[in-house]
């Protein structure tokens, strides 16, 4: 349970304000997130993590010398925006390239393969190795598929260990992607967690129930048992673990670091009683323990639970260059080990202030289109507002719940965006792309970054001049589906919000051609839409979150596939009102 909070929306921004004012010693605010308010060798490569918030430390707890020189935080449990970490990771930059690392989620790679690309095309090298530790989340060959969790922290370790040795962005790269192979979590949780200002739990477990291999964001598990001794979870966590040693290494002589990490709300000493016995199960392995963790690396809000890690540093006899990296000393707000030298304060511009940006006018014309414009956006906030609670159940039941908040704060960082787009005269082109960006940035996650690529799409065919015709709508929302596709690979199919967006598409297109007039044309393709995210309830999930607990969602539709129907179908109902989008090419 949450109890302190001001605006539930403001929570997370004024967690990193509290943050960034209480470890002002470590870190400094950036839009985006925190970078280290201490100066880095010229030509070091920045180690950027980052992710959602309520899993603190992860991931601006870790930023500090010996670890990440910048971390990008996202709303509680969604993945920061495409623009957040192109911020934090311009500030992280000292000249060497940036490396990225972060919990293998969708909306994470969406978003930070996005920031990378656009880095790139700035001529900053970047690379990439996603954490993969959680061995309940795909079987061992499809390790690439495997959610992160407490093993971020040696990956993250390793990355930057590398780093402080002047390593090249190549070799942190192969020493992280080796950490990562050697990292491996097991998890079980007692309760669920409440987001602040939530009146219900995200997600449940029984009273003395145990649920095995929860994920950190709710994730359904494989099993429910009765909550075992302490001894007995013990046993569970280690025997699981000890069944998946990676390649290569010999369990006898083996030297491993164990991390026994609490998600929120496990008492410490509760822990140690644990801890007791894992220790004494690894030793009677034969293998070696270095330097035992235990407390909290990545949290799940307030939610009751543990997960081992297992780090293999080394097989029997191997010389090994993981082992010589972990000794590097680590200095950061929630994180120490050994002793780091003084550092020295860095002084850097203020970048906390965004630049407001200008609006080049519309037309009278498009200024008028773009009144349309932001009424369909007043349209979809409130269509969320009114299935916010709906979408949140849906998404729980193999999601993390969070959908109806998403969109809910990207629909309604649209309108201001929107609305101050109207106010300074732009066109209806730039109205709706300023809501885009809006969307994408506030709401992070997946459908946050996939709305961003929807609504930018269309933007760019309505342009600020003269009103667009139903032709030039329809190849606009043509070129968003493909977006959506290129983006996030998914298919038709697949059990995603693409399953209602491109019968969305193919139909107005096909409507228009017929010769339809835009309201028309809308209706029926909102028609179909509405259709085909319903029968995604018979699909089997093969991407995002629910992937890894395709069964439990088959009788139910996907979320983003319904917000989307539900939304295409009211705005076509805002059309129809507003009749002042000209109906086809030659009227
Ligand atoms: N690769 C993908 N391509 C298109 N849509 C996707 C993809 N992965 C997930 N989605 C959509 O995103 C929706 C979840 O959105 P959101 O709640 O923002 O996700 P998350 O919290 O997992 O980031 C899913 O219901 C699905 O429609
Ligand atoms: O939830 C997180 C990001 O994943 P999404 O796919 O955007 O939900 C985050 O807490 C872990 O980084």
């Amino acid at each position: 349970m949450t109890r302190l909070w001001n605006e539930p929306a403001d929570f997370a921004d004024q967690m990193i304000d509290g943050f960034v004012a209480a470890n002002e010693r470590y870190v400094r605010r950036v839009p985006g997130g925190v970078v280290r308010s201490t100066t880095s060798p010229a030509g070091q490569v920045a180690v950027v993590v980052g992710g959602g918030s309520g899993h603190y430390p992860a991931f601006g707890g870790l930023v500090g010398p010996g670890l990440a020189h910048g971390a990008a935080m996202g709303n509680l449990f969604a993945s920061p925006s495409t623009k957040q970490i192109h911020n934090v990771a311009k500030a992280a930059d000292n000249g060497g390239g940036v490396f990225f690392s972060y919990g293998n989620y969708a909306g994470d790679v969406l978003n930070f393969d996005a920031a990378q690309e656009r880095l790139r095309a700035e001529g900053i090298a970047c690379e990439t190795v996603t954490v993969t530790d959680d061995i309940v989340s795909a079987t061992a060959d499809e390790k690439r598929k495997r959610r992160g969790i407490a093993g971020d922290l040696t990956v993250f370790r390793i990355a930057a260990a590398a780093a402080e040795t002047g390593a090249d962005l190549a070799e942190v790269t192969r020493l992280a992607r080796l950490a990562n192979e050697r990292t491996r979590s097991f998890g079980v949780a007692f309760t669920g967690c409440t987001l602040p200002g939530a009146e219900q739990p995200l997600f449940t477990v029984p009273e003395g129930r145990m649920a095995v291999g929860l994920g950190i964001h709710g994730e359904p598990g494989i099993d429910e048992t009765d909550i075992p001794t302490a001894d007995g979870l013990a046993e569970l966590l280690v025997s699981r673990l000890l069944d998946e040693v990676p390649d290569g290494v010999e369990l006898a002589g083996a030297r491993v670091v164990p991390i026994l990490n609490g998600l929120g709300s496990l008492k410490y000493e509760e822990m140690f009683v644990v801890y007791r016995r894992v220790a004494q199960l690894i030793t009677d392995a034969g293998v070696e323990i270095v330097d035992p963790h235990v407390g909290e690396y990545c949290t799940s809000f307030d939610m009751a639970g543990t997960s081992l890690t297992l780090f293999w540093l080394a097989g029997a006899g191997e010389d090994s260059e993981l082992a010589a990296l972990w000794d590097t000393p680590v200095d950061t707000p929630a994180y120490r080990r050994g002793s780091v030298s003084p550092q020295q304060p860095r002084v850097a511009a203020d970048s906390t202030a965004t630049v407001a940006e200008a609006v080049e006018p519309g037309d009278e014309a498009s200024q008028s289109v773009a009144r349309t414009v932001l009424a369909a956006v007043r349209t979809m906030v409130d269509t969320i507002d009114t299935h916010v609670d709906e979408l949140g159940r849906i998404d729980a039941i193999a999601g993390d719940g969070d959908h109806g908040i998403g969109m809910q704060r990207g629909s309604h960082a649209a309108l201001a965006a929107a609305t101050a787009a109207v106010d300074a005269g732009a066109g209806a082109g730039t109205t709706l792309a300023h809501a885009a960006d809006a969307w994408s940035d506030k709401a992070g996650g997946t459908s946050g970054a996939l709305w961003g690529v929807i609504l930018n799409a269309v933007a760019g065919k309505l342009g600020d001049q003269g009103r667009p015709d139903a032709a030039a709508i329809a190849t606009g929302v043509a070129a968003g589906s493909r977006g959506v596709t290129d983006y996030g690979k998914a298919e038709v199919g697949d059990k995603t919000l693409v399953d209602a967006l491109v019968p969305f598409s193919s139909a107005l297109t096909q409507a228009v051609d017929g010769g339809a007039g835009l309201t028309d044309a809308w209706r029926t393709a909102a028609d179909a839409a509405t259709r085909a995210a319903a029968a995604t309830a018979d699909l089997l999930p093969r991407m995002g979150r629910a992937r890894t607990h395709g069964q439990n969602s088959v009788g139910t539709p996907d979320p983003g596939a319904i917000s989307l129907a539900l939304i295409v179908t009211a705005v076509g109902e805002t059309l129809a009102a507003e009749n002042s989008v000209k109906e086809s090419a030659d009227v």
